[in-house]
């Protein structure tokens, strides 16, 4: 095996795009120039995604051989990996390996990522300490813009963070509501193939809920019924704050009454937004800002960037942010409003460490602090810092997922 495998640690303050470049051109390591380096990271994903998006170009097959942007986030990642390493890479640069991966799957790729070891340099990047690959004993850390050789890696959490109350609403909704979400047998399926089958789930007013089930599993999709996003909704019995599906509300009256982040809601958006502005958006259920917005929602969302401790950053453009931060104000700016329902789907992927200590903490403080009810969707540790009351499980199978309640 290669002894000269290397992992880089950063932070989210750090702009990992331009690390990720010195690696490329070798100018942060002499010995990569000229090899054939190779990038597996979201930015990969991106590119291809925005390939097939415009010229219907594919490159890369999935498991179901279905496109990639209608792939699951962790069925993209599996495909992009066995991609690369059909390209036979002299040096693969593997950035935030393990994110949206389920544990079998994270353990199978740390494992492929070791045999691959063995003819290929791996330098890995990385923002989640327990995400070090046990193979690599090279370990980087940055420092005053330098990176330095270290023996331990070691996280700076330098910010005090939530000693004050959550922000207030804006208004009271209406939380008159008995149920917000509530599935009677609902059974989706692409094409011929079943995803979910006869699923029957209710979240209450004030309920905190996890979502889980391996890659594929149909989370993604519950996740979009929900949302109005999916039109397969239709002719499902499913009720949203006390409306039947179909019966002539619009998705805008189902948005106003949910908060929803994920990392898909930035995919092509190219807007030059403050970072204010970004946050004000929240109270308009857009990304990006196109109304204006009243001196109470600007105190509001004042209030929230402080409480990340992101205030002195609101005139900056949201897109320069790195994507950490642009990640808080995104789950930040779900949350302003105060809705019935806060939907959050993968929120701790490309955090750091010290913002995922900040992210479960703001998520168990508006649980317990506020009406909303919450629900959220992770593959991730953090999973144990959060104390939700409930936890809806998927469990895949030939006929479509299964789910049921899981007591915490
Ligand atoms: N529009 C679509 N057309 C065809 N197949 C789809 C479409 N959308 C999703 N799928 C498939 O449905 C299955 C469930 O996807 P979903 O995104 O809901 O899974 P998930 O549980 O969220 O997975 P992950 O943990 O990887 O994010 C996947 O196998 C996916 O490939």
């Amino acid at each position: 095996m290669f002894k000269n495998h290397v992992a880089l640690y950063i932070s989210n303050n750090e702009d990992k795009k331009r690390i990720v470049e010195s690696i490329q051109t070798g100018t942060l390591f002499e010995n990569l120039v000229g090899l054939k380096t190779l990038l597996f990271s979201e930015l990969t994903l991106d590119k291809f995604i925005k390939e097939e998006l415009q010229y219907d170009q594919f490159n890369i097959e999935t498991i179901h051989k279905n496109k990639l942007s209608q792939a699951s986030g962790g069925e993209r990642k599996k495909a992009l990996l066995k991609y690369l390493i059909s390209q036979n890479p002299e040096c693969l640069i593997v950035d935030n390996v393990f994110d949206s991966l389920d544990s079998a799957s994270q353990k199978a790729i740390a494992l492929q990522l070791e045999t691959l070891s063995d003819n290929t340099i791996i330098i890995q990047v990385l923002t989640r300490k327990h995400q070090l690959l046990p193979f690599i004993l090279n370990l980087y850390q940055f420092h005053n813009n330098t990176f330095k050789k270290v023996e331990r890696l070691e996280t700076q959490v330098s910010y005090k963070f939530l000693l004050d109350k959550l922000p207030q609403p804006e208004h009271e909704f209406d939380t008159d509501f008995k149920s917000l979400v509530k599935f009677n047998k609902v059974s989706i399926q692409y094409g011929e193939r079943p995803i979910v089958r006869n699923i029957t789930w209710e979240i209450k007013p004030g309920d905190f809920w996890q979502l889980i089930g391996p890659n594929g599993a149909g989370k993604s999709t519950l996740i979009t019924l929900i949302t109005g996003d999916n039109p397969k909704a239709y002719g499902q019995d499913l009720v949203l704050f006390g409306r039947q599906k179909g019966s002539g509300e619009s998705v805008w009256d189902i948005k106003n009454n949910i908060g929803h982040y994920s990392a898909e809601i930035l995919r092509g958006f190219r807007r030059l937004d403050s970072v204010e502005k970004m946050m004000l958006s929240g109270f308009y259920d857009s990304i990006g800002l196109y109304k204006f917005p009243t001196e109470r929602q600007k105190f509001i969302a004042h209030d929230w960037l402080k409480m990340l401790g992101l205030f002195e950053l609101r005139d900056k453009d949201f897109l320069s942010l790195s994507v950490g931060h642009q990640r808080l104000v995104l789950i930040a700016r779900a949350m302003v409003k105060h809705p019935p329902l806060l939907i959050l789907d993968e929120p701790t992927n490309g955090l750091d460490d010290a913002d995922a200590v900040i992210f479960s903490e703001l998520v168990n403080k508006i649980a317990s602090e506020s009406k909303t009810a919450i629900l959220y969707v992770s593959h991730q540790k953090e999973a144990s810092i959060l104390r939700p009351d409930f936890i809806y499980e998927l469990t895949p199978s030939t006929l479509g997922s299964q789910g049921k309640v899981v007591h915490v």
